[in-house]
C-alpha cells in the first residue's frame, strides 16, 4: 500500500488542482446519481399516493420534476468534466513519472548503466507506467469519492428517514463492499502475480529473441526461443482470462450486495410506514437511493483483479526512481582543466573494478606529452580498458593520482573533462539513421566539411561516397556496415570533437594492416596536438606509438 500511496502522491503533485477538482466532481456525480434515483422514486410514489387520495390536483409536480431534470443534466455534465479532469491529470502525471524513470536510467552510475537490460528498461517505461493509471482512476479517486458520497447520503437519509435506514444503507455498502473487494483482491493476487510475470517474461523474451536472432539462428536455437515467447504469451492470455472471470465474480457479488441492501432498506421503510413514522413515499426514497448508490461500487469492480499488477508495478517504479543519481567519480562543480603541467600524468595508480577486492591495475606510472602517442600493453584481461575508463573519469582510482594538465582528474569539472577527453571503447554504439546522424552524436555544431575531413582521416571517404555520402543509411547497432567500417565511424565521430586527450581501446581491431596504418596516420595528422593513449594488442599500433607502457596487472 505504501508504494501505491507514494505513486498516487506523485500523480497528485504533478497536477494537484485538476486532480482535486476531478475527485470533487466524482463525488458530485455519485451523489447526484443517488439523489436522482431517490427523488424519482419518491416523486412517483408520492404522486401515485396523492392520486389515490384524490388530492392529485394539489400535488406540486413542477418543483420535483425540475429538480429531477437538474440532477439528470448535472450528473451527465459532471461525469464529462470528471472524466476530462481526472484522465487528463493522470495521463500528465504518468508523463512526469516516465520522465523520472528515464532520468533515473540516464543518471545511473557508469557501473549500473552497463548492467541495465534494454528489455527491463522498456518494461519499466511502458508496461509498468501503463499499469499505474489505475492508481488514481480505479483506486484512490473512486474510493475517496465513494466514501464521501456514503457519508453525505448517510447524513441526508438520517435527517429524512432516521438513523436505522441510513446506517443500513451506508454501512452496508462501506462494510459489505469493502469486505467483498478486499477478499476478492486477496484471492486474485496470485493470478495477478502470475499474469504480470508472464507479461514481463513475454516482453523480455521477445526483445532478447529479436536482438540475438542471428546467433540463435546460427546455433539452431531460434525455435526454442520462439517457443519460450509463445509459452509466455499463452500464460499471459490465460492470466487475462482468469482476471476477467474474477472481475465477473466480483460483479455478481456486488450486484447481490446492492439487491440485499435495497431489499433491506425497503423492508425497514415498510416497517417504519406501518409504525406511522413517515409516509410511504419516504420508504421508496430509501429503496431507490440504495439502488442509486450501487454506482459507487461500479468503478471498483476491476480493482480486485488489477490491484496485484498495480502493486508490483508501483513497487518496481518506486525502486527505480528512488535509485540515487550516479555516485559521482568527481564532485559537481569541480576544477576547470588547467593549462600547465604535462598533458597526462599517472603516478603509482592502482585501480579496482567495482565488486572486486584486488586491484586490476597496480602502481602504474606514465607521462604523456602534448602530441604524443602512447601504447598501453598487457595480456588480455590485464587492465588496459580499465586504465582508459579511469582516465575518462568513469572509474575511480584506488590509490595514486591521475592528472590532466596538472589537475587531478578526480577533481575536474564534469563538462570540462568531457570537452577535453574522449574515449572510443572496444564496442561503440551506432544509432539507426544516416552517417551524418552518427557523426553529429559526438558534436552538434560540426560542418559537412569537418565531417568529410574526419571520414578521410579514418579511411572512410571512399566507402561513404559509394553509398550516398553523409546521407548513407546505417541500421540499428551499425547494421549494414562491416565491423571495421563501424569501428572507423566511431573513430571519426571521436576525432570530430578535437579532444586534448584521445583514448582509443584497440582502435585498429578488425582492420587489415594497410587500412590500420592509414587510419592511425590519418587520426594523428587530424589531431596534431592531441595526446593519444591507446590500449593495444597489435604490433602495428605499438610500432606506430611514440612510446609503450606495459601495465603490471594486480590479478
Ligand atoms: N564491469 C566489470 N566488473 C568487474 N570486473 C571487470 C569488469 N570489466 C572487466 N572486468 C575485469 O577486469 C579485468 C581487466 O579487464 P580489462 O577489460 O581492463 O582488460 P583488457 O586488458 O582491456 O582486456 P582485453 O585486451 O581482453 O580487452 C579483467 O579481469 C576483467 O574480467
Amino acid at each position: 500500500m505504501k508504494d501505491l500511496l507514494a505513486i498516487f502522491w506523485r500523480l497528485l503533485r504533478a497536477h494537484r488542482w485538476a486532480m482535486i477538482r476531478g475527485g470533487g466532481l466524482s463525488f458530485v456525480v455519485l451523489f447526484m446519481g443517488a439523489a436522482l434515483l431517490g427523488l424519482s422514486g419518491w416523486f412517483i410514489v408520492a404522486a401515485a399516493a396523492a392520486g389515490l387520495a384524490g388530492v392529485g390536483a394539489m400535488f406540486d409536480v413542477f418543483r420535483p420534476s425540475a429538480l429531477v431534470r437538474f440532477l439528470a443534466l448535472g450528473r451527465a455534465a459532471g461525469r464529462y468534466g470528471e472524466r476530462l479532469l481526472t484522465h487528463d491529470a493522470t495521463l500528465r502525471g504518468l508523463e512526469h513519472l516516465r520522465a523520472d524513470i528515464l532520468r533515473s536510467f540516464l543518471g545511473a552510475s557508469f557501473g549500473r548503466m552497463t548492467r541495465i537490460r534494454g528489455a527491463q528498461a522498456l518494461n519499466r517505461l511502458t508496461a509498468d507506467v501503463d499499469a499505474l493509471d489505475g492508481v488514481s482512476l480505479r483506486l484512490f479517486l473512486p474510493v475517496m469519492a465513494a466514501l464521501a458520497t456514503h457519508l453525505v447520503v448517510y447524513l441526508g437519509l438520517h435527517w429524512l428517514l432516521g438513523g436505522q435506514i441510513a446506517a443500513w444503507i451506508s454501512l452496508g455498502y462501506v462494510l459489505g463492499g469493502g469486505l467483498i473487494l478486499s477478499v476478492a483482491a486477496r484471492l486474485a493476487a496470485q493470478g495477478a502475480t502470475a499474469r504480470e510475470r508472464a507479461s514481463q517474461d513475454f516482453r523480455s523474451a521477445l526483445i532478447d529473441m529479436i536482438r540475438a536472432r542471428r546467433d540463435l539462428a546460427v546455433y539452431g536455437r531460434l525455435p526454442e526461443q520462439a517457443a519460450r515467447v509463445g509459452g509466455a504469451e499463452i500464460r499471459q492470455a490465460a492470466g487475462a482470462q482468469g482476471q476477467d472471470a474474477a472481475e465477473r465474480r466480483v460483479g455478481v457479488l456486488l450486484n447481490l450486495l446492492t439487491q440485499g441492501i435495497a431489499a433491506g432498506a425497503l423492508g425497514l421503510g415498510v416497517a417504519a410506514v406501518s409504525a406511522g413514522d413517515f409516509a410511504p413515499a419516504f420508504a421508496s426514497l430509501g429503496f431507490f437511493a440504495a439502488l442509486g448508490l450501487a454506482e459507487t461500487l461500479a468503478p471498483l469492480r476491476r480493482l480486485a483483479p488489477d490491484l496485484g499488477r498495480m502493486r508490483m508495478a508501483a513497487h518496481r517504479v518506486r525502486v527505480q526512481i528512488g535509485v540515487p543519481a550516479a555516485d559521482p567519480v568527481r564532485p559537481a562543480g569541480g576544477a576547470p582543466v588547467a593549462r600547465t603541467g604535462p598533458r597526462v600524468v599517472l603516478e603509482r595508480v592502482s585501480i579496482a573494478r567495482p565488486g572486486t577486492r584486488l586491484p586490476v591495475v597496480r602502481d602504474l606510472s606514465l607521462t604523456a606529452a602534448q602530441g604524443e602517442t602512447v601504447a598501453l600493453t598487457a595480456p588480455s584481461g590485464g587492465g588496459k580498458s580499465t586504465v582508459l575508463l579511469a582516465l575518462a573519469g568513469l572509474l575511480p582510482v584506488a590509490s595514486g593520482e591521475m592528472r590532466l594538465n596538472g589537475t587531478a582528474i578526480a577533481t575536474l569539472d564534469e563538462a570540462a573533462l568531457r570537452a577535453s577527453v574522449v574515449l572510443v571503447p572496444q564496442r561503440s554504439a551506432l544509432i539507426a539513421g544516416t552517417l551524418e546522424d552518427n557523426l553529429r552524436l559526438g558534436c552538434e555544431t560540426i560542418t559537412p566539411e569537418d565531417m568529410q575531413a574526419a571520414l578521410r582521416a579514418c579511411a572512410l571517404e571512399r566507402v561513404s561516397v559509394a553509398r550516398g555520402g553523409l546521407q548513407m543509411r546505417i541500421g540499428a547497432r551499425g547494421e549494414g556496415l562491416s565491423g571495421g567500417e563501424a569501428r572507423r565511424v566511431a573513430l571519426a565521430r571521436a576525432i570530430l570533437r578535437r579532444p586534448e586527450v584521445l583514448l582509443l581501446d584497440e582502435p585498429t581491431e578488425g582492420l587489415d594492416q594497410k587500412t590500420a596504418a592509414e587510419v592511425l596516420k590519418g587520426i594523428r595528422d587530424y589531431l596534431l596536438h592531441s595526446t593519444i593513449i591507446m590500449a593495444s594488442h597489435r604490433q602495428s599500433e605499438v610500432v606506430f606509438a611514440d612510446k609503450t607502457v606495459k601495465i603490471e596487472t594486480g590479478i
